[in-house]
């Protein structure tokens, strides 16, 4: 049997259980769904999760000093002390649910202690080049940032990890995600650009500037990496490499909100078959998220009015993967009423 017909035999089998289960047929809507997609991308009739790993890639941006934020470029560092010690909404949701929770640093201006845990560092360079100016990385500094998301991703894998989401942090990373996805899209910038962690009426025009003139150095561009070299960022770039790895390593993927959306737009150019298997988590508040999705062709599970990142709505949907998967394996069926 190909590949193809043994999978179109699987999804025959996994409908067929999922409708003889004890409960009105399509009764259960989008986790029946959402429970057909993990059986397909694990190629089994019985999806197991294991070890689940939010990996927060952190990195400043040099386009922070061009004021596309509300808050200063600083608090990258410290909320990623914040991670660190556990402070940090993405702490409080890993704890809750059950997932690992394991921080990298691929470009944060500042320096941290050893590893530990749940800290790794893999810093590239402190923080992106101011993108107004110069492209934010060199090709060599964005395949870096690529390769230390692939790394992480085998290393969780080797922990016998199959499911893991990505959370970012990184002051101006907003902007970053915007270019990228009016480059990937094709959608006008207008529509890509939103406020970000809070920006007013005034600082959001100035966003809107300021990113305008960037997008206008780099018309040229079509290449998915040159589009990320000139206008990512470190942790968006570990994103993009942490995508295609566990594409590649067959596991099931959780999409967090705007960032990380950018980072999938990036790595599905590159590779459509990640797509597959993603899960898409949340809609995030920030404007242009719906409009990602609606590219992607995805429907999200949650719409919590989120405008955080850090993975926040990965590990708030992840009881609901869970809940799909124990539906699959553990519902009676009819023929035992
Ligand atoms: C205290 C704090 C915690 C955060 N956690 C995530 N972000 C989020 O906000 C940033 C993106 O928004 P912008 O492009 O407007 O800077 C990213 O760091 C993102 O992860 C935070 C932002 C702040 C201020
Ligand atoms: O949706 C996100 O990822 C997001 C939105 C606003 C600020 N930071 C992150």
């Amino acid at each position: 049997m190909t590949l193809t017909s043994s999978l179109i035999t699987l999804e025959t089998t996994v409908r067929q259980r999922i409708d003889h289960k004890t409960k009105p047929l399509g009764a259960l809507g989008r986790l029946e769904e959402l429970a057909l997609q993990i059986a397909l991308i694990q190629r089994t009739e019985t999806p197991a999760l294991s070890n689940p790993h939010l990996l927060v890639f952190a990195g400043d941006h040099g386009l922070a000093a061009e004021g596309v934020s509300a808050y200063p470029a600083d608090i990258t560092y410290s909320m990623v002390r914040n991670f660190i010690a556990g402070g940090a909404a993405i702490n409080v949701f890993c704890r809750q649910n059950g997932l690992n929770l394991l921080v990298c640093d691929v470009g944060v201006n500042g320096s941290f202690e050893e590893n530990t845990d749940n800290f790794v560092k893999y810093k590239i360079r402190p923080g992106t080049r101011n993108m107004r100016y110069e492209a934010a990385m060199t090709p060599d500094e964005c395949e870096a940032a690529i390769d230390a998301g692939k790394t992480l991703v085998n290393g969780v894998q080797y922990r016998d990890c199959n499911v893991i989401g990505f959370g970012e942090m990184g002051i101006g990373n907003t902007a970053s995600a915007a270019l990228l996805m009016h480059r990937l899209t094709n959608l006008p910038l207008e529509q890509c650009v939103g406020r970000g962690t809070g920006l007013t009426d005034s600082g959001l025009a100035h966003k809107r500037s300021i990113l305008r003139e960037v997008a206008d150095q780099y018309v040229q561009l079509t290449d998915p990496m040159a589009i990320l070299t000139a206008m990512g960022g470190l942790e968006i770039a570990a994103i993009v490499g942490g995508l295609l790895q566990a594409t590649e390593n067959g596991m099931l993927i959780l999409i967090d909100g705007f960032i990380a959306t950018a980072a999938l737009l990036v790595a599905h150019a590159l590779n459509p078959a990640v797509r597959q298997h993603c899960i898409f988590c949340h809609q995030s508040d920030e404007t242009g998220h719906q409009l990602m999705l609606n590219f992607l062709n995805a429907q999200p599970l949650l719409t919590l009015n989120l405008r955080l990142g850090e993975g926040t709505g990965c590990a708030l949907a992840y009881p609901i993967v869970q809940a799909a998967v124990g539906m699959l394996n553990e519902m009676a069926t009819m023929d035992s009423l």
